[in-house]
């Protein structure tokens, strides 16, 4: 067994493919806030492959980590020379296995907030990436409104002359810094899953900073570039399975490696005043406008992850392919996505979206991948207003029939009250479990009550229609279960 870092590179299995560039002059360019799962499967891999292609060394990775539990990662990257195994799978179960090296360094700011600051400050730093999830953005999905509810972000609020804890009060710490300085600002990519994440995180940053510094919201509103990105590689948490695959397989013990499908997208907006590295030579997609590819992405797939994942739970499947793999349900997917998503897409650039549907049902029957529906359910409140909503808002008004789409907000209440159709508890993990609750404990003598979280359906809650929809579904799952519901609705 071969313990990863550095010095161990030359010893790992000659079928682990590992960084053939000279590491000691990479430099981190970009500090990407949010090391999680699908950093390490896509940004990363995409830098690491450029550096792989003999590409400017000035482009590496500095991490950075908010969460109290970021420092679970940072240690094990240290311990590792920052070097962590990538295992990619295909459906047909052919596997690769790389060591990414893009990534050199890491803060963690619960510890150390002004080793951040001073990074993120630095003129070599180019590019400020997030991966924070939807939630970290704290903007409300009903109003369009800033509405900060997580810790950090309250503290730094409250307080914005002690150092800065979230990933908002780092940007405005961080750019207060440069422009102070005179340094040109550095681009701000999310790469979280939202329409027009660019645009989201740069209200967030200037509704944060109009509250703390005014004359910095101004500056940043007049000289900072936000690029919308679609992102894309479907990335499962890590599992201790995971790591004893890849020590039993590979004889490497890798306290963080990552696995995720062969398939990976980039298109990203090209606005970077302080320069971006050459990611066309890695297959980035570098356009003006990403809006037509991220509305393709989001109601195409992750809404179909919000519909498979609810209703999967309730008929018993613990895995996505279980559900992907399945004819009635992968019938139904496709239903959603040719009649309810597609008719709201504008033509998107150089994409056959028939081939682009077929091969989305080819990646949710992954096996090898092992995605968990209980991922995907997580946050949904989060999840279903971003993706799922906007395509039955406009198919209400176009006045098409949406029961396809209200099946699912009726399989998600019944997910969150906490029972399968065979009895087995659910677990679910939702930032606003509570509240959700609250409104679902009203449905015995209010049907429908479900609909009035307004943070979560705005005004769609208080159409009538949906509403009997909506409770009309609800009864056929308790009657006859998920499975037999999306046989139901079969075109
Ligand atoms: N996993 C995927 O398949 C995938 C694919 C495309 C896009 N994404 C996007 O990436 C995000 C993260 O996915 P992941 O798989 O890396 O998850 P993860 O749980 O592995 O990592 C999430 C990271 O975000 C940090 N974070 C969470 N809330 C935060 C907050 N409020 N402020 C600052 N940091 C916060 C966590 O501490 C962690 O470092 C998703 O929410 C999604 O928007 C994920
Ligand atoms: O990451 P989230 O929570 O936005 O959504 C869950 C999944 O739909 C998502 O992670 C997909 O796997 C991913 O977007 C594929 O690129």
């Amino acid at each position: 067994m071969v313990h990863l870092d550095a010095a161990s590179l030359p010893r790992l299995d000659a079928r682990v493919s590992v960084p053939g560039y000279d590491r000691s002059r990479v430099r981190p360019g970009i500090v990407h806030i949010g090391v999680g799962a699908f950093h390490r499967a896509h940004q990363a891999m995409y830098l690491d492959r450029l550096l792989e292609l003999g590409g400017d060394p000035g482009w590496g990775v500095c991490g950075v980590g908010v969460m109290p539990r970021d420092a679970a990662v940072r240690d094990v990257l240290r311990d590792q020379d920052h070097l962590y195994t990538l295992l990619t799978r295909a459906p047909d179960g052919t596997e690769r296995a790389r060591v990414v090296g893009s990534v050199v360094a890491h803060h963690h700011v619960p510890d150390d907030p002004e080793a951040a600051l001073a990074r993120m400050a630095d003129p070599a730093t180019r590019i400020v990436s997030l991966t924070i999830t939807e939630g970290g953005y704290s903007v409300d999905d009903a109003t369009g409104e800033f509405d900060p509810r997580d810790e950090q972000t309250l503290a730094d609020l409250a307080d914005p002359a002690r150092p800065p804890g979230s990933a908002l009060g780092l940007l405005a710490g961080a750019l207060r810094r440069r422009r102070d300085a005179g340094t040109v600002p550095f681009a701000v990519v999310s790469c979280d899953n939202m329409p027009g994440n660019g645009t989201v995180c740069r209200r967030a940053l200037l509704s944060f900073t109009a509250r703390t510094d005014p004359g910095l919201s101004a500056w940043i509103e007049e000289h900072v570039a936000f690029p919308s990105s679609m992102v894309d590689r479907i990335t499962p948490a890590t599992t201790d399975a995971l790591r004893s695959q890849l020590a039993t397989r590979y004889g490497v013990e890798d306290g963080w490696p990552v696995v995720a499908e062969d398939f990976a997208q980039w298109v990203l907006e090209d606005r970077f005043p302080a320069g971006r590295p050459a990611l066309e030579r890695v297959g980035v997609q570098l356009v003006q406008d990403v809006e037509p590819y991220e509305l393709m992405k989001l109601r195409l797939l992750n809404a179909s992850h919000q519909a498979m994942s609810h209703l999967g739970v309730l008929a018993g499947r613990r895995w996505v392919h279980e559900v992907g793999r399945d004819r009635a349900f992968s019938r139904f997917l496709r239903d959603y996505m040719d009649l309810d998503a597609r008719p709201t897409l504008p033509e998107v650039p150089g994409v056959d979206l028939d081939a682009y549907c077929e091969e989305l049902l080819a990646r949710f029957g992954n096996e090898a991948v092992c995605d968990t529906l209980a991922r995907l359910a997580t946050d949904s409140s989060d999840r279903i207003p971003k993706f799922l909503l906007p395509v039955l808002r406009e198919r209400r008004a176009a006045g098409a029939d949406v029961r396809r789409m209200v099946l699912v907000l009726a399989a998600w209440s019944r997910f969150l009250e906490g029972r399968a159709e065979d009895g087995t508890p659910i677990e679910p993990s939702d930032l606003r479990l509570a509240e959700l609750r609250s409104h679902l404990a009203r449905e015995a003598e209010q049907p429908g009550a479900f609909l009035d979280c307004r943070p979560v359906f705005g005004a769609l809650g208080q159409d009538e229609e949906v509403r009997a929809m909506y409770v009309a579904a609800r009864r056929r799952l308790a009657e006859r279960g998920a499975l037999a519901c999306v046989q139901e609705l079969l075109r």
